[in-house]
């Protein structure tokens, strides 16, 4: 099986706590260790948000905020890569062709950001359709998909399963600036309808619950199912690839 698995940067490093990131390596390195084929990618979080936050009081441009949010990216990349062992590429990819010729070697791809205009959302969801990935996974900060931000509006609906264009409704509106926030990003969102790829979105705070999904579909995030798909969806733990 093969898996993209898309880690937030306000999962992985809400602050710089090593522990914290080894769990996150353990739970891949199982995966792959396993026989899972796995690319992952890294989102920038706070400190990202922090620094375009000041940059932008400085009058830089919304590329060169992005630029300036893919450097974090980046940067939380090779904090995953310094946890995992000789099996991750030793520094992250800038490009799809060269993540996908390191899983294809074997070795766990660790991106972060590639483009300006866009957020590693929308990296993670073209790397799964570039490598043609069984699944994608995005562990993020909060408990899956809501009808509204569940940090804005109190009665916010969790759904446990929307099709790929649902979710470009339910996430349309949300503003596109550099640093903004989204479960997941419109591009990715299009990305992911035009792919078909299956897609969960969970809350990553316990890595374990990475591994949960990947290994049995279990999970009480939201699935983001392609349109018309049966309801057999296929895990790691089902199946003989
Ligand atoms: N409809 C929605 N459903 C869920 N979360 C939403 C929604 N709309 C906005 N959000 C916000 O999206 C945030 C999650 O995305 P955010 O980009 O902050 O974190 P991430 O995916 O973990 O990546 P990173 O920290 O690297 O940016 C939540 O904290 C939430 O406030
Ligand atoms: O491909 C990319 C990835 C990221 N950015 C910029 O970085 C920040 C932080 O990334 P998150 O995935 O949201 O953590 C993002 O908001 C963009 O400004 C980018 O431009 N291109």
């Amino acid at each position: 099986m093969k898996v993209v698995v898309s880690i937030g940067g306000s999962v992985l490093a809400p602050d710089l706590g090593s522990e914290r990131v080894r769990a996150h390596a353990d739970v891949i390195e199982d995966l792959a260790a396993e026989g899972c084929t796995v690319g992952t990618v890294v989102g920038g979080g706070g400190v990202a948000r922090e620094y375009i936050g000041a940059a932008r009081e400085l009058g830089a441009n919304e590329i060169e905020l992005d630029d300036i949010g893919i450097d974090v990216t980046r940067l939380n990349a090779r904090l995953l890569i310094a946890a995992l062992s000789e099996q991750a590429a030793p520094s992250p990819p800038e490009d799809y062709e060269s993540a996908g010729a390191a899983m294809h070697r074997g070795d766990i791809a660790v991106m972060g950001g590639v483009t300006p205009g866009q957020t590693t959302d929308a990296v993670s969801a073209a790397l799964a359709e570039y490598t043609n990935a069984d699944l994608l996974v995005y562990a993020t900060s909060v408990p899956g998909v809501f009808s509204d931000d569940p940090n804005e509006t109190d009665d916010a609906q969790k759904f446990d399963e929307l099709t790929a264009s649902e979710l470009v409704d339910v996430i349309a509106g949300l503003e596109m600036n550099a640093g903004s926030s989204a479960p997941v990003d419109l591009l990715a969102a299009k990305l992911i309808e035009r792919s078909g790829v299956r897609t969960i979105v969970l809350d990553g705070t316990e890595p374990e619950r990475i591994a949960d999904a990947v290994r049995f579909g279990e999970h009480e995030g939201t699935d983001i199912v392609p349109e018309g798909a049966d309801d057999q969806m296929t895990y790691w733990a089902s199946d003989e690839q």
